[in-house]
C-alpha cells in the first residue's frame, strides 16, 4: 500500500516536470543556445519517458486490493455502513460486484458475495483466512484477551481449544447424552407458554426461546439453570438474576461497534461508552466463573464423574490438567483462562443463534398461513395429538426439514459470519491481501442471490421438498448459515436439532396467531443488527393448546 502511494508520488512529479518542459523560456537560459536548449530537452524527454513509462508498467504490475467505493478521510467506509452492514454490503457488491475492498477506520477489508468467491476464501485459502482480528477491545476484556475460542487469532492455543470442542464436547455420544435436558427444558418452555396463556397474555416469542436456550445451554456447559423456577429459594433468585445480566450485558458488548477498534487514536474518548461497560463487567464475570470453576472442583474432589455426567466445564478441566498439555509450553499450554474464556464463548454462541433462527422461522409461518396449515397437518399425522415431539420424530418430519432450512437460508442469524482476518500478506484472485484484513463472507447476500436461487426472496420451503435434505454443514456454498472450513461453527448439528425441534414442538402444541387486528401480510419483518441479526419489533403471538389437556398439566 504505502509502496504504491509513494510510487504515484513520485510519478505526478515527474508527468508534471515533463508536461512543464515546453513552456521554458530558452532565451532566459543562462547564456545557452537554443540549439545546445534543445538537445538538452530532447535529451531529457529521451530519458525520461521511458523511464515513466517503466514506472507505470511496474505499478500496474503491483499487487492491489481490489476496487471498491470512495471512502472518507479517518473513519474509511465505518460511516457508510449504517446499522444494517450487511445490507449495505449486499447493495455494495451490486455495483462492485462479488469481491471488493473497504477500509473500516485503518482495517482494510474485502467483502465476499458469492459462493464462488465463498469457496475461494473459506475452502482454497482457508488456511491463511481462519485467524481473527487481534486486537478487538471486546476479544480483549470479555475473552481473556483472546485465549476463548470465537475471538482467538488462528494459532495453537485456538487449536488446541478447537480439537477438544470437536471431539470431545459436540460428539454423536454427548449430544445423545443430553437428550433427556433438551426435553425437560423444552417441556418447561410449554408449560412457561400455558401460564401465559392462561392468564390472557401475548406471548412474547423471543423470551420464551431465550429462557429455553439459555437454561439449555446454562444446564450443558455449567450445570445450572439459568431463570430460576417456582420453588427456588430467595438466594438462587438472586444468583439467576445476576447471572441474565451479566449474560444479556456480554451480549450487548459484544454486539457493539467499538469506533476505537477502527481508529485507535480515538479510544480516550470511549464512544458509546463500551470500554468502560466492558471494563466494569469484566471482574463481575470473571469472579462468576470463579464460583463455577470452584464448584465444579469441589464435586470432581469427591471422585471420578460418569463420562456422561459431565458438562462443558469439566471436559474442559479435564483437557487442562491431563498430562499431555500440563508438559506443553507458552502458546500450546491451555490454563485456566482458556477454560473461562472458552466457557464464555460456549454460552454465547449457544444462546442467541439458535433462539433467532427460531424467531424468524416462527414469523415466516405466521406470515403464511398455507405453510403453518402444511406443517400442523404433518405433525399431526407422524406425532398425533396425545404426546408432544420427541427428537426421534424428526426424521419422520420432511416438511418441518424443509421450513427449518428455508429458514436459515433466508434468515442466516450472523449474515456476515464472526469476521474472520488473515494471517499473513497473501494473494487471491490476482489481488494483493496485507496480513491482518478483515474478511466479510456476506452470508445474506450470497442466500439471497438470483444467481443461485429462485425466487431467492421468497419463503418457499417447497424447493427442499424434493431431493436430499438442505446442506447447511458448509459444503453448499449457496447456504452458509454455520460459516465453512476450519472455523465453521463446532456445533452445527446441535444448532440445526435444537431449531427443528423447538419449532415442531411449538407449532404442534399451540395454534398461534397473531395479535387482534394484526394481519399476516402486514407483520413488520424488520431486521435489527447486532452480535446477530433479529427481529426489530420481537414477535408477540397469542397461543392456544392444541393437543390433550392432559398434557400441558
Ligand atoms: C442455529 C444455531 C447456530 C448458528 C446459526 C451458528 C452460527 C455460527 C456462525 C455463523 C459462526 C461463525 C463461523 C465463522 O466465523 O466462519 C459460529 C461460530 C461458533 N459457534 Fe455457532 N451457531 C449456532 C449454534 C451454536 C451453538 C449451539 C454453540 C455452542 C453450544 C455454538 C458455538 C459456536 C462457537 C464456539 C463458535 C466459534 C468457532 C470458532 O471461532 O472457531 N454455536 N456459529
Amino acid at each position: 500500500m504505502t509502496r504504491a502511494t509513494d510510487q504515484s508520488g513520485t510519478m505526478d512529479y515527474l508527468t508534471s516536470t515533463l508536461t512543464s518542459i515546453p513552456s521554458l523560456d530558452y532565451s532566459a537560459a543562462n547564456g545557452l543556445t537554443e540549439q545546445t536548449m534543445k538537445f538538452y530537452v530532447l535529451l531529457t524527454t529521451m530519458i525520461l519517458v521511458p523511464l515513466v513509462l517503466l514506472m507505470k508498467l511496474q505499478q500496474s504490475r503491483l499487487p492491489k486490493l481490489p476496487p471498491g467505493p470512495p471512502g472518507w478521510p479517518i473513519l474509511g467506509h465505518l460511516p457508510m455502513l449504517g446499522n444494517m452492514p450487511h445490507q449495505v454490503m449486499m447493495e455494495l457488491s451490486h455495483k462492485y460486484g462479488e469481491i471488493y475492498s473497504l477500509k473500516l477506520g485503518s482495517r482494510p477489508c474485502v467483502v465476499v458475495s458469492t459462493p464462488k468467491m465463498a469457496r475461494v476464501f473459506l475452502e482454497t485459502h482457508d488456511k491463511n483466512w481462519a485467524s481473527r482480528s487481534t486486537d478487538l477491545m471486546h476479544s480483549y476484556y470479555l475473552s481473556y484477551d483472546h485465549k476463548g475460542i470465537g475471538f482467538s487469532p488462528y494459532g495453537p492455543n485456538w487449536r488446541q481449544l478447537r480439537k477438544i470442542v470437536n471431539e470431545e464436547i459436540f460428539t454423536e455420544k454427548r449430544m445423545e447424552a443430553s437428550t433427556e435436558i433438551r426435553k425437560q427444558e423444552l417441556h418447561h418452555m410449554i408449560r412457561s407458554i400455558t401460564h401465559h396463556v392462561q392468564q390472557g397474555k401475548l406471548v412474547t416469542f423471543k423470551m420464551e426461546g431465550m429462557a429455553f436456550t439459555a437454561n439449555m445451554m446454562a444446564r450443558l456447559v455449567l450445570n445450572r439453570r439459568f431463570t430460576a423456577g417456582i420453588n427456588s429459594t430467595a438466594e438462587e433468585v438472586d444468583k439467576a438474576k445476576h447471572f441474565a445480566y451479566l449474560v444479556r450485558e456480554l451480549f450487548e458488548l459484544e454486539g457493539m461497534l467499538v469506533i476505537a477498534d477502527y481508529v485507535p487514536w480515538l479510544r480516550f474518548l470511549d464512544i458509546g461508552g463500551a470500554e468502560k461497560r466492558m471494563k466494569a463487567l469484566f471482574p463481575l464475570f470473571h469472579e462468576f466463573l470463579n464460583q463455577i470453576i470452584a464448584e465444579h472442583e469441589v464435586k470432581r474432589q469427591k471422585g471420578p464423574i460418569a463420562e456422561e455426567d459431565e458438562d462443558m466445564v469439566d471436559v474442559l478441566l479435564n483437557a487442562m490438567n491431563r498430562k499431555e498439555n500440563q508438559d506443553k509450553v507458552g502458546d500450546e499450554y491451555l490454563d485456566m483462562d482458556n477454560v473461562k474464556a472458552a466457557i464464555m464463548d460456549l454460552f454465547v454462541g449457544g444462546v442467541d443463534t439458535p433462539n433467532v433462527l427460531i424467531e424468524w422461522t416462527m414469523a415466516e409461518l405466521i406470515r403464511n398461513p398455507p405453510l403453518l396449515r402444511k406443517l400442523k397437518e404433518e405433525l399431526d399425522s407422524v406425532v398425533g395429538k396425545d404426546r408432544f415431539v420427541e427428537e426421534t420424530d424428526i426424521p419422520k418430519l420432511k416438511y418441518l426439514r424443509a421450513v427449518v432450512g428455508e429458514a436459515f437460508r433466508l434468515h442466516p442469524a450472523a449474515p456476515l459470519l464472526a469476521p474472520h482476518a488473515s494471517l499473513k500478506d497473501s494473494e487471491v484472485e490476482g489481488y494483493h491481501f496485507p496480513a491482518g484484513t478483515i474478511l466479510y463472507i456476506n452470508t445474506y447476500a450470497i442466500s439471497r442471490s438470483p444467481e443461485s436461487w429462485e425466487r431467492p426472496l421468497e419463503f418457499d420451503p417447497e424447493r427442499f421438498m424434493s431431493g436430499p435434505d438442505v446442506d447447511v454443514s458448509g459444503r453448499d456454498f449457496r447456504i452458509l448459515p454455520f460459516g465453512s472450513g476450519r472455523r465453521r461453527c463446532p456445533a452445527i448439528n446441535m444448532g440445526v436439532l435444537l431449531s427443528r425441534f423447538v419449532i415442531a414442538s411449538m407449532v404442534h402444541a399451540f395454534d398461534w396467531s397473531l395479535p387482534e387486528g394484526q394481519i399476516p401480510e402486514e407483520l413488520d419483518m424488520t431486521e435489527v443488527s447486532g452480535l446477530t441479526v433479529p427481529l426489530a419489533k420481537a414477535l408477540e403471538l397469542q397461543a392456544k393448546p392444541r393437543l390433550a389437556p392432559y398434557l400441558y398439566i
